[in-house]
Order: C-alpha cells, then structure tokens, then sequence
C-alpha cells in the first residue's frame, strides 16, 4: 500500500504534550498507518526552512523545519491566526487584515511546499491539513507533484457572504480546487464550500461530490467528521479512574457535584458566556450554592495574538470576581486552570464530572465533547451540555443543547442535568456512545482516504 504523508502547520512530536485536536488525531492515524509527518518544529531560528530535521519513531518518520520569527509572525500569528481563524469562526469583527501578514502566509507556504516536494516519493498519497496550508496544493503542483493531494479543513467554513469579506479572497481559496479532495466536518461547512466556488468562482456541481473549477479542473469535497479512538478512550478512562490524580480531585470535591469544561483559551471557545452561565446558575438556584463546582482546565493558546491575551485578562477577572461573590471558606465555584493535561489524567477527570460543558460560539468539531461522553461509567454517566454550534452537535444529537449565548439557556440546562434521572442519562448517554462506536478515529481516516485513493462515490458517515 502507498505511504501516508501528513502535512500541518503543527506536528506531534515523540514525547511532547499536544493540546489541539488535529494533533491528538493525526498522532492516532499515523500511528495506526504509518508514513511520514512535515511540518513546523514549533521552533524559531533565523531563516525558515533552511534545514529539514528528521526523527523516526516505529512506523512513523517525522520531518520537520524551523520558521523564522517574523515569518512566524506573518503566517501563523498574523494571517492564520488573525484573518482566517476569525474569519472562519464566523468573528469578521475580530478579522484584521494585513497585505504583509498574507505575503508571509504565501511566503511559508510556498517554503514548505519546496521542503516538502523533495520527500514526497511516486505512490505516496498526500493529506494536507488545516487554514495554515490552503495553498499547498497549488504549490506543489507547480512544482511538479502529481501525487492525489486531500486537505481537511478543521475549523468550520463560513457562509460565502462572510467568506468573500476577505481581501483577495479568491486567490486565496481557488487554488483549493488544486486538491483531489477537499473534506469538512459538517454538512453546513459542506455548502458553505459549495456555494463559494458556484456562486464566487463559477464552478459547477458534477455528481458525485465533484466540483468543476473554472479552470476545468475537477475536485470533490465531502463531509468527513473528525472522531476519537473510542476504545481507547473508553480503556484510559477506566484505567484513570482509580489513579492518584483522580482520587486527590475526588476528596477534594467531598461529595460535590462536578461540571467540567476542557479548552484551549481560544476565544471561539465561549468561555466568558461559560462563566456568566454557571453564574446564573448559582444565582437562580441557591440550593445548588455549595454544592457544584466548574472546573474549567484552559491551557494559553497563541498567546502572541493580543485577542488571546485580552481573553486571559478577561476570564481572570470573571472568574475571581464569581468567586469573589459566591464562595465560601470550605467552597470555591469555579477553579479555573491555566496548564494542559495528559488525556490520561484528563479521562478520569470526565469520569468523574457529573457534567460536560462543551459551549463553543462556533468549533469545527470538539473532541472534548466526544472524549466527555466515551469517558464516562455507562451504568452512572454523565450528562453532555454541548453547544449548537460545534460539529460534533450533528452526532451527539443526544446532548443537551444549547445556545452558547443565551446564558439563561445554559443555565437551564445545567440545572436539567444535574438533576437528570438516572435513566434518561443512560438513554442519551447510550445514544451519543452508539454514534462514537460507528464514527472513530479510524472511520474517519479510513473514509477520507478511501476516498482520496479511489474515484468512486463517498460513502457518507453521518447521513
Ligand atoms: O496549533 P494551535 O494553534 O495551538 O491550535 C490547536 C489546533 O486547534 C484547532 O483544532 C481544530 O481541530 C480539531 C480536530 O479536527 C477540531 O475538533 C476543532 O474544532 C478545531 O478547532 C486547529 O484547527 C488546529 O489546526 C490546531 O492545531
Ligand atoms: O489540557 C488539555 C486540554 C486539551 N487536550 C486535548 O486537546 C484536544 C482539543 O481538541 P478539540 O477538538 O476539542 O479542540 P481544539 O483545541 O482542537 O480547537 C482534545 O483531544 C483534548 O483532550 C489535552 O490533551 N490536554
């Protein structure tokens, strides 16, 4: 079989914690797969790219390059982190454009496109990933690879009257049509794209999922939902259960109820309307005062990105002045942590919370939320409050949704939950585990490259 190459701005490296969930999946595909893995070593140095450093670890090789500190400012924390992040989590008010901060995103890109082509080998299937790297395949192209190129989008895509708010949006989103495939989490990110290229660019619908580029060039997109290692979680988090870790936050709780919320500090995350929510909570239900705490684990994100520092300031302050009002001297509402752990600690964290708190104002998909509910103990589980508005709502349809901003909604449903009978837990909970037993990690890799490899039809995973 053809060797995997994987490209994305950020790489898993043997032995380092990763906290974003393109990691934690790419990590379990090559894994499984093997193949080789290119990309940013998270390292600064005085040029971009000027030298490839190569580890191997089992099946899987790992190449990466070094980024210059204001190429690192252009690309990552400029373009992609301030234009097309935003832009994609439907924040065009947050969008801040700059014609420097694109040519640098050109710039990387054009530069892994150069490292990259010289490893990839005749068979190799090529998977792109993620906002970092839109380009890549028309670059490479020009380079000369004629290797079937795929790109998954992580992040949601917004409708075409958003999209096309973005200065020279179409040289930047045509040369998607560059890939052989093109795939998305959610049938809404799906006509998002559709409309686009006939509406923007003037391609045509062909069946099949093709899409004909007013270039001729014929590509197809699919819906493909990112998934987790269900087994696997399931296994962590019984293991977890009885770790040290878990038995100190158990005695600390003495009986308490747990709601928790696991986030990178990323502002598409909803986590000030989060901390209004279990506010209004403690306000409108004064039994309650005492008797529940949030545990809200955030590990700083981007932190060169000035929205990402004001967030930090901005939940500081929340949460100290909720605290401030609500706690008592054996009682604190919220205990918000600021360090990333290892989903080994983390599994037995969702196992022990009554409650998953997943509210993104928009989220490509949330593994949180799908890791919440594999965690938990099938005969007493917990209860998943999950935002309308992150993909992994299409499945969980089980979840208890909400509005992210309507901070009585989520209220409401944290009280629901809590007090929700043991049997309808089990109902929702068997439900949501139904849909993480026919969508995994693997489901997922395996339908988007089946599809990339073979010209038949898509085989939808969720209808
Ligand atoms: O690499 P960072 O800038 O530190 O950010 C971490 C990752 O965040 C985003 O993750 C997305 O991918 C997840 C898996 O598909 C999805 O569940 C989530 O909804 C997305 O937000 C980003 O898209 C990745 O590129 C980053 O590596
Ligand atoms: O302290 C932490 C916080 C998060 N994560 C992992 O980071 C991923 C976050 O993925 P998600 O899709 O929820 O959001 P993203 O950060 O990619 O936007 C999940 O696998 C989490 O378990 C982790 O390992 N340790």
């Amino acid at each position: 079989m053809s060797r995997l190459v994987v490209i994305s701005n950020r790489v898993a490296l043997p032995n380092q914690t990763q906290t974003g969930g393109l990691a934690s999946a790419m990590d379990a595909a090559l894994k499984e797969l093997g193949g080789l893995w290119f990309g940013w070593s998270g390292n600064l140095a005085s040029e971009t790219g000027a030298e490839v450093h190569e580890v191997t670890k089992g099946r899987i090789a790992y190449a990466t390059i070094d980024m210059s500190k204001s190429d690192y400012e252009a690309y990552y924390s400029g373009f992609a982190n301030r234009a097309l992040w935003p832009l994609f989590h439907y924040r065009g008010d947050l969008v801040d454009y700059q014609r420097d901060h694109l040519e640098g995103y050109l710039r990387v890109n054009r530069l892994f496109a150069e490292q990259v082509a010289k490893l990839i080998q005749k068979d190799d299937i090529v998977w792109v990933h993620d906002y970092h790297l839109i380009p890549l395949a028309g670059m490479l192209r020009e380079l000369g690879v004629t290797n079937r190129i795929g790109f998954f989008l992580h992040t949601p895509l917004p409708a075409a009257g958003l999209l096309i708010t973005l200065p020279r949006h179409r040289e930047l989103f045509e040369p998607l049509s560059a890939y052989d495939l093109v795939g998305v989490h959610t049938h809404r990110d799906l006509r998002a794209l559709e409309d686009y290229f006939l509406h923007e660019l003037g391609a045509a619908m062909q069946t099949g999922g093709r899409i004909r580029a007013a270039s001729g060039r014929v590509f197809r997109a699919g819906v493909f939902p990112i998934s987790i290692d269900t087994d696997d979680v399931i296994a962590l988090a019984e293991k977890a259960q009885d770790s040290g870790a878990v038995g100190r936050l158990k005695a600390s709780l003495d009986d308490r109820q747990l709601i928790i919320g696991v986030d990178r500090l990323d502002y598409s995350k909803g986590l000030p309307e989060r901390f209004d929510g279990f506010a209004r909570l403690l306000r409108d239900h004064k039994t309650l005062r005492g008797h529940v705490s949030l545990l809200q684990i955030a590990p700083p994100s981007r932190s060169d990105v000035p929205e990402y520092r004001l967030l930090r300031r901005t939940l500081e302050r929340s949460a100290g002045h909720i605290n401030g009002q609500y706690a008592e001297p054996d009682w604190v509402p919220i205990r918000y942590v600021n360090k990333s752990f290892a989903h080994t600690v983390l599994a037995g964290y969702y196992r022990t919370a009554k409650v998953g708190l997943v509210t993104p104002l928009r989220d490509g998909m949330n593994l949180v939320a799908k890791e919440y509910v594999a965690c938990q103990d099938r005969d007493d589980p917990g209860v998943l409050v999950l935002s309308r508005f992150a993909g992994a709502a299409q499945e969980l349809d089980a979840a208890l949704f909400v509005n992210p901003a309507d901070i009585d909604e989520v209220s409401g449903a944290l009280a629901q939950a809590l007090a929700m009978p043991l049997k309808e837990r089990q109902r929702r909970h068997r439900a949501m585990m139904h849909a993480l037993e026919a969508n995994t990690i693997t489901t997922w890799r395996t339908a988007f490259l089946d599809a990339l490899r073979h010209k038949e039809a898509m085989r939808p995973v969720v209808a």
